[in-house]
């Protein structure tokens, strides 16, 4: 595992942008996995200004996003759909048919099934983008004493996981309880894999990732440890905060 340390936030989430140019560069139908959540959305504003820049060109890739919050309609301003839409696809020459996030509605085993199907169609994302969860989460695969789960599946989220996404809702009772989420297996398939964090918060699951060697359920995000081809982006504050030295 790969660990770069920047100076700043915004320098971390320029080195992504930075990576995700340079694939679509060498590979104009590369296969992207992307994430949700406030820590890639300067990564996405960077993509947006290399597109509109003439810096990259999306018109051949594909995407296939980690998951998505069950009950929500693609149209609902809380949903991951929406979320990638408008922070993202709408602002670049992707094709919206090559793009995949899972549906949050109807037959939940179905649309596993699809979202691992997604996750393979045409060989496994060449990148994944990841964030992290306060307590090690990745995608939704949330930290549990015993066991994570391989396949896609419909994850309950934890207390401490529907607090940290309820500033996003107007009403407590809005946040969902229930997502569809990538599995660890479709997650540990693709290529490479990029996990960005910052933020206090953060501290004590990247302590475990980079400065620990146990690989553990109660962190998910240490399977990464056994990725042939995984980076850790962070900035200097929370490598501090962590004690690493590299
Ligand atoms: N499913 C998403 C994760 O993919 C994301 O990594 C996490 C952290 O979000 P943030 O980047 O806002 O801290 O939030 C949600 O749980």
């Amino acid at each position: 595992m790969n660990v770069i340390v920047t100076e700043s936030y915004e320098a971390s989430a320029a080195w992504v942008a930075d990576q995700i140019c340079a694939l679509i560069a060498a590979k104009p139908d590369a296969k992207l996995g992307l994430a949700t959540g406030g820590t890639p959305v300067p990564v996405y504003r960077a993509l947006i200004e290399a597109c509109k820049e003439g810096r990259a060109d999306f018109s051949a890739v594909r995407t296939v996003n980690l998951d998505e919050y069950w009950g929500l309609q693609p149209d609902n301003d809380q949903s991951y759909r929406y979320f990638m839409d408008t922070n993202l696809f709408d602002h670049i020459n992707i094709k919206k048919e090559n793009t995949y996030v899972a549906s949050g509605l109807g037959d939940p085993q179905a649309n596993c099934r699809a979202l691992d199907a997604a996750v393979l169609e045409g060989g496994a994302p060449d990148l994944q983008l990841l964030g992290i969860g306060a307590n090690g989460h990745i995608a939704f695969n949330e930290a549990n004493p015993d066991r994570l789960i391989a396949p896609s599946h419909l994850e309950d989220l934890t207390p401490s996981t529907i607090q940290a996404n309820s500033r996003f809702f107007d009403r407590p009772e809005d946040v969902p309880t229930k997502a569809i989420t990538m599995g660890m297996a479709g997650i540990m398939a693709a290529k490479s894999v990029v996990l960005l964090a910052t933020g206090a918060s953060k501290v004590e699951a990247i302590r475990g990732l980079v400065m620990e060697d146990a690989v553990t359920t109660s962190n998910p995000s240490t399977l990464l440890k056994l990725h042939p081809n995984a980076t850790v982006v962070i900035d200097r504050a929370l490598a501090d905060a962590v004690g690493y030295q590299g």
